[in-house]
């Protein structure tokens, strides 16, 4: 057993029901067996009720539970920073030639090392994975991330049409290679399986058909798209789909709008598709970064909560500018500011929420991930800034759990993740930090 000693925080409720859902331990501890959490509280406590623990040191920073990101495309690494483009010339001038080259296993294996270790650096321990759409390359990521240890949701991305023919399938094709794929993959070790049709622009009803029967044939993998990112992309959807009363209702014909469901962006929903996305509980994976860099619009966020529809973070990378959740976290911030009364004003404590357990409840793992309460895996970010650092000095003189908090969000780098564990085990650690230099 393992007592790991910090300054807690996190979100077991969400604060958009509960204004006091976050939790503070100042001189917190978390105690931890087999990767799992045995107890939480004051550290005083739980040393005196449990003596013979090894003690983990962690005071100078703060413990997290570890992000989950809800959408992140895996062979989108190496375009990440393709700015100036809207969606449907950004894939075309950046992705689709990049995603043209996971057929070649060198190229995939290559990536999907620098994904997960993108992820994991970064302090995030779950996400849900867009993958290639070549199988080979879904294996090779899922490989990957078994040998790291992190936790993934991932799936082969299917179209029929619209992309290039590189990244074209047949129905028939698509579910013979989900099918295997989930076979492998879905429920091994800490991965499992996301059906994954691009988007309805590149999926026609016989491809939505075949998701469709993988999800009714595997009762509990997971299923994932975009939905109502960009403007032009719903005028083209309205065209291909003319018998759909709107975008979702291209998936939900095909009964792709389920309690497992996660649709990213939703920037521009009608009353109607939030009705139904509320009344089938899925949930709109919002990322903030992605629809600021291409351009899509301000994500309605207050018209999500008011009609009860569940809201997670994603960084969208390569859309998106990066792995930071933290990130992510402030730049939703400053939309929803932008929104002035028509946005959300959001707290830092709804800021990790969004980063943590509301991923962990969009995914249907909020039994074993995303805050500290007992019986979950031990999934943790330690972060601590480096001596020296403008973030440093902030929390040296933060004067509440939540003004530290804020700065995390406002501050917060890669270069601030000391540590970072799932179910116990160590994902990544920061190598040995520069000496400051002594002034003669
Ligand atoms: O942000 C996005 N990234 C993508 O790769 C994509 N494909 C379809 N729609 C998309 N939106
Ligand atoms: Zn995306």
């Amino acid at each position: 057993m393992k007592l790991y000693r910090a300054q807690l925080m996190h979100t077991p409720a969400s604060p958009f029901v509960f204004p006091d859902a976050l939790q503070v331990l100042d001189d917190g501890a978390v105690l931890v067996g087999n990767g799992r959490i045995l107890a939480t509280g004051s550290y005083t406590e739980l040393r005196a009720a449990h003596p013979q623990a090894e003690g983990v040191d962690l005071r100078g920073g703060v413990l997290l539970p570890g992000f989950v990101d809800t959408h992140v495309h895996f062979p989108q690494v190496r375009i990440i920073g393709g700015l100036g483009l809207p969606l449907l010339d950004w894939l075309d001038t950046y992705t689709l030639p990049e995603e043209a080259r996971f057929g070649d296993p060198g190229h995939a294996a290559a990536v999907a090392r620098e994904f997960v270790s993108g992820l994991a650096s970064h302090g995030t321990t779950t996400a849900l994975v867009f993958g290639s759409h070549f199988a080979s390359a879904v294996d090779l990521l899922f490989r990957e991330a078994s040998r790291v240890g992190l936790r993934v949701v991932a799936g082969q991305v299917v179209s029929d049409r619209m992309l290039r023919p590189e990244l074209h399938t047949t129905p028939e094709r698509a579910y013979a290679e989900g099918r295997e794929l989930i076979g492998r993959w879905h429920g091994q070790g800490r991965n499992l399986y996301a059906v994954t049709p691009r988007f309805s622009l590149s999926a026609s009803e016989g491809m939505l058909d075949a998701c469709a029967a993988l999800m009714r044939e595997f009762g509990d993998v997971r299923f994932t798209s975009h939905i109502n990112e960009n403007r032009r992309e719903i005028e083209v959807v309205r065209d291909l789909f003319p018998g759909s009363r709107d975008y979702l209702d291209t998936y939900e014909r095909a009964g792709l709008v389920t309690r497992r469901s996660v649709l990213a962006h939703s920037v521009h929903p009608s009353d109607r598709e939030l009705g139904v996305m509320a009344e089938h509980r899925c949930t709109a994976a919002h990322c903030p970064c992605s629809n600021s860099a291409l351009g899509s619009g301000l994500f309605p966020l207050r018209r999500h909560l008011a009609a009860g529809v569940h809201v997670s973070l994603g960084t969208d990378v390569g859309g998106g500018t990066g792995f930071s959740m933290l990130k992510e976290g402030l730049q939703a911030y400053f939309m929803q500011q932008l929104m002035g009364e028509q946005g959300y004003s959001l707290t830092p404590a709804h800021l990790l929420y969004l980063a943590t357990r509301a991923g962990a409840e969009a995914l249907g793992l909020h039994g074993l991930t995303g805050d500290f309460s007992v019986g979950q895996a031990f999934d943790a970010v330690y972060l601590r800034p480096p001596e020296g650092s403008t973030l440093h000095t902030v929390l040296r003189h933060a004067e509440s759990a939540e003004r530290t908090l804020a700065a995390l969000f406002a501050l917060g780098t890669q270069a601030d993740v000391a540590q970072v564990w799932v179910q116990g085990d160590e994902v990544y650690a920061r190598g040995p930090q520069p000496t400051p230099e002594v002034a003669r």
